[in-house]
């Protein structure tokens, strides 16, 4: 196994090099982006927006996220391999061992991604002891849109930037190795990416994160409909696929993007 390492991106926070991250759900992206040299590939939810065409990220299953993660697995060699736990699949502690060890296992997966604050404390914790890596996920959480009411900025009044503070110190404490925080203002992002040990990985959290990550279909201008705002298409200055997946490694790496313009 030559794939990157927890340690090695925990070192690249010390040294402040930024982080790339892109989603993405086959075999054939995924060589490409491993290839470019990206940090991290996250087989996230979005693909059943992005894939399967659904108006939320609920319909997706565990065995749906399984074929994509082996398909990302057997394009690439060198990314570190996150995948999302889909809606429910970590509903109690015990089910979220479960599912976790099947994306592991199944869909070798090294690191495993969970949305939820406090209440994710304790199956954190559990993972983490049982040799399952966790990247927590807060701010804006998809799977919980029927409750938030839209995909909007999270964090915005101060008992809600508060919550996300203190959530953030709870999930690094029950041994969470990554943090992906989405849709919060940028200054928000910013304190809390310096009050942690472990990397914070941004997306619409402003450039002050450790890792930025776009859905790779918005990157490459290629989402149905409405693009959100704080994501960026590298396709029409580039002209290419693989250029514009190299523009976004550089403008990450050389904190370009994301821009005020992108920023909440
Ligand atoms: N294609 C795609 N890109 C994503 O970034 C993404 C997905 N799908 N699916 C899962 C979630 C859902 N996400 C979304 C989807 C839409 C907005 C959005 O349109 N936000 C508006 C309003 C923000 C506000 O002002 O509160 C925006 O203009 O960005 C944000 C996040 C992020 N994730
Ligand atoms: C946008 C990222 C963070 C995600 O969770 C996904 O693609 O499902
Ligand atoms: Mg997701």
């Amino acid at each position: 196994m030559n794939r990157l390492t927890l340690t090695q991106l925990r070192k690249l926070k010390t040294q402040g090099e930024k982080i790339t991250c892109l989603t993405v759900y086959d075999a054939s992206f995924a060589a490409l982006l491993d290839q470019a040299g990206i940090e991290i590939l996250l087989v996230g939810d979005s693909l059943g927006m992005v894939i399967q065409g659904h108006e939320t990220t609920l319909p997706v299953t565990v065995e749906h996220m399984i074929y994509h993660c082996q398909q990302v697995y057997r394009g690439s060699r060198n990314a570190l391999l996150i995948v999302d736990m889909p809606f429910m699949s970590y509903a109690t502690p015990d089910l979220a061992l479960h599912s976790a060890a099947r994306l592991l296992q199944e869909g070798q997966a090294q690191v495993v991604k969970l949305e939820g604050g406090n209440w994710l404390v304790e199956t954190v914790r559990l993972l983490t002891e049982r040799g399952i890596p966790v990247c927590a996920h807060l701010g804006l959480t998809p799977q919980s849109i029927h409750r938030l009411g839209g995909y909007r900025v999270q964090g915005r009044t101060e008992s809600e930037a508060n919550n996300l503070r203190h959530d953030a110190l709870a999930l690094q404490s029950a041994g969470a190795a990554l943090l992906v925080l989405e849709c919060v203002p940028g200054n928000l992002a910013a304190e809390i990416t310096q009050s942690l040990d472990i990397p914070v990985i941004g997306i619409g959290a402003g450039s002050a994160c450790d890792a930025q990550v776009l859905v790779l279909y918005d990157m490459l201008g290629i989402t149905p409909g409405k693009r959100p705002s704080f994501s960026k298409d590298f396709l029409p200055e580039t002209g290419s696929i693989i250029t514009a997946i190299e523009a976004f490694i550089k403008a990450v790496k050389t904190g370009l993007f994301p821009g005020p313009e992108h920023t909440f």
